[in-house]
């Protein structure tokens, strides 16, 4: 069974188009300076203009304040927010109720310590993001490039929709999805040439490995 797939990242329109093109359900703005994939929110809304309804729009922030994502929401045409960074329970709630977008909340996961909270983030957002958790001092809390270990969610639920992230690629997608049973998966840095370059033949190959 296809899996639906989230493109995060995207900075261009050769990029936006390949994962148009190729069947992506979700596409990614990262709105983070020290990102290889920032955005700014002039070039986020250029981009986001021209994606077509059934396909959702989603900003990624880390830590974001009110005036920021004010910003964001009030310029970028949006279906969803990621958050990315330490956000609490209590700030999913308030940005949830603040915006009136879905929000997806993502959780690091490294060992079992770090699955309850999965189960607290399920309980106020309208999705998890299941990443690898970043390594200690990593610049990036996620897009970079790293797996976890699948079997920690092997046969593991949660009462709303969840992505499966951390170092997918076109070639570890099929492993990754049995492993896991995941329905939803985001991908990054999996699908460049370079840092922050995106590749069209790795998205279109993303997305024939998710059966789309
Ligand atoms: O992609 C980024 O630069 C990024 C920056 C800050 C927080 C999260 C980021 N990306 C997200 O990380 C995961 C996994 O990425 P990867 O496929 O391992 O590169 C994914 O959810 C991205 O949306």
């Amino acid at each position: 069974m296809p899996v639906s797939v989230k493109i995060c990242g995207l900075s261009d329109r050769a990029g936006l188009d390949a994962a148009m093109a190729a069947g992506a359900r979700y596409v990614g703005f990262v709105f983070f300076a020290k990102s290889p994939r920032a955005v700014t929110v002039e070039q986020a809304a250029a981009l986001a203009v021209d994606v077509p309804p059934g396909i959702a729009k989603v900003a990624l922030v880390v830590d974001a304040d009110d005036a920021t994502l004010d910003e964001i929401v009030a310029r970028v045409p949006l279906d969803m927010l990621q958050l990315h960074g330490h956000e609490t329970p209590e700030r999913v709630a308030e940005v949830r109720a603040r915006y009136g977008l879905p929000v997806m909340k993502a959780v690091g996961v490294a060992s079992e310590a770090d699955l309850p909270a999965l189960n607290a983030y399920a309980a106020v957002a309208d999705q998890i993001l299941v990443d690898a958790k970043a390594p200690k001092g990593a610049p990036l809390p996620g897009g970079n490039g790293l797996a976890f270990d699948w079997r920690l969610i092997a046969g593991r639920r949660w009462p709303v929709p969840w992505m499966l992230a951390g170092g997918l690629t076109p070639d570890n997608l099929a492993e990754a999805v049995a492993r896991t049973g995941a329905r939803q998966v985001d991908v990054s840095s999996g699908v460049e040439r370079a840092p922050g370059v995106k590749d069209e033949v790795r998205i279109r190959a993303f997305l024939d490995a998710a059966g789309l």
